[in-house]
């Protein structure tokens, strides 16, 4: 049985302040915020030194952004949340706000979003992060999510426009570095999400969306995880070939980097081998979100010590 298949189904109109003030934040997918956040602010420093209210104006605008795309990304999803046991207890589904009011409230998010992003840091910083939101609603949500494996590698762009922001707040402009900070959560969104998305399959297949373990195989998938991995932990390393950052980045890098690898070549040899591969993919799943965060901490670090 599924998961809420107690749960009363409120009447949108009869939902109490407390809960529409949770179901608001829940909207915007707080957790995932607080990364795309670290992700960010942390290119801020490694640019340059922003003043304190810069780094507030860039957070609050972009939560707003990133928040608003992920009501949007309800709103479009509402049918197959409804399928999922992972998502059916999100304010649509469960019946406690109606389609439209979650529409109403993304955009609501993102229009503010461009203008106080526009308006008080620069207008490049408002279109890059503006540029994200429609990424994330129209190429990955609206098309590729249900057409395509590929789904999270072309359309997982979006979670990649963060970076580009931070940098374009400091720096009003873009560079090299900005570029391999994108093209770096590019390559790390792949073994991020399979490693999740192998865990998930029922669900998934459930709901129809072709995710790569469903389409590709279970054994593919870990090994296109291992070749992104590759790939992320090569361009991690690039920017100290040109000297952008230093030997506390670079000694961070690899050691992070290793543990990365170590844990998705530990999943493809359990498979490999027919044993239990669930423990070491949660592990990976978990681990990609700190070595992430990590990752961006050690380049602001290594700027800071090397300014
Ligand atoms: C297409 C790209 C991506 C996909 C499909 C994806 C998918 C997911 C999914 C399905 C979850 C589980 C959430 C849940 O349990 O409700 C998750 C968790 C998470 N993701 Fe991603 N993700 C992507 C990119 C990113 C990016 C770019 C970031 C931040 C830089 C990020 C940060 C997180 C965090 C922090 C969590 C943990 C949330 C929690 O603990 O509740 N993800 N991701
Ligand atoms: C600059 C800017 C505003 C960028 C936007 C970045 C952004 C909102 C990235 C989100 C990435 C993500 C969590 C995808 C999961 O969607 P999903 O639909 O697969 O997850 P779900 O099944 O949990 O809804």
């Amino acid at each position: 049985m599924a998961a809420n298949e107690h749960q009363p189904r409120a009447d949108a109109a009869d939902v109490k302040p407390t809960t529409l003030s949770r179901d608001l934040v829940s909207l915007t997918k707080p957790r995932i915020i607080s990364l795309l956040l670290v992700t960010t602010v942390m290119p801020m420093y490694a640019a340059g030194s922003p003043t304190w209210i810069t780094v507030l104006l860039v957070m609050v605008g972009g939560y707003l952004m990133a928040g608003g795309a992920n009501a949007v990304n309800m709103y479009l999803d509402r049918d197959i949340d409804d399928v999922m046991a992972r998502t059916r207890l999100r304010p649509i589904p469960s019946g406690r706000m109606a389609p439209i009011q979650v529409l109403a409230f993304g955009v609501a998010c993102a229009t503010l979003a461009t203008w106080m992003l526009a308006y008080f840091v620069n207008v490049l910083t408002g279109m890059l992060a503006l540029a994200g939101f429609y990424f994330y609603v129209f190429i990955y949500t609206r098309w590729l999510k249900r057409s395509s494996p590929q789904n999270i590698v072309i359309g997982g762009a979006a979670g990649a426009f963060p970076p580009l922001v931070g940098w374009a707040a400091v720096t009003g402009t873009l560079d090299v570095t900005a570029l391999l900070l994108f093209l770096i959560v590019f390559y790390w969104t792949p073994p991020h999400f399979w490693a999740l998305a192998l865990l998930k399959q029922v669900d998934y297949g459930r709901a129809r969306v072709p995710m790569a373990p469903l389409v590709w195989g279970e054994r593919e998938t870990m090994h296109q995880m291992v070749w992104y991995t590759i790939i992320l932990l090569a361009l991690t390393l690039l920017p100290v070939l040109y000297g952008a950052f230093g030997l506390f980045y670079a000694l961070s890098a690899i050691v992070l980097g290793a543990l990365l690898m170590g844990g998705v070549w530990r999943v493809l040899q359990a498979a490999r081998q027919g044993a239990p591969w669930t423990g070491p993919a949660w592990w990976v799943y978990k681990y990609s979100l700190l070595y992430l965060a990590l990752l961006f901490l050690a380049m602001a670090i290594d700027r800071a010590i090397t300014r």
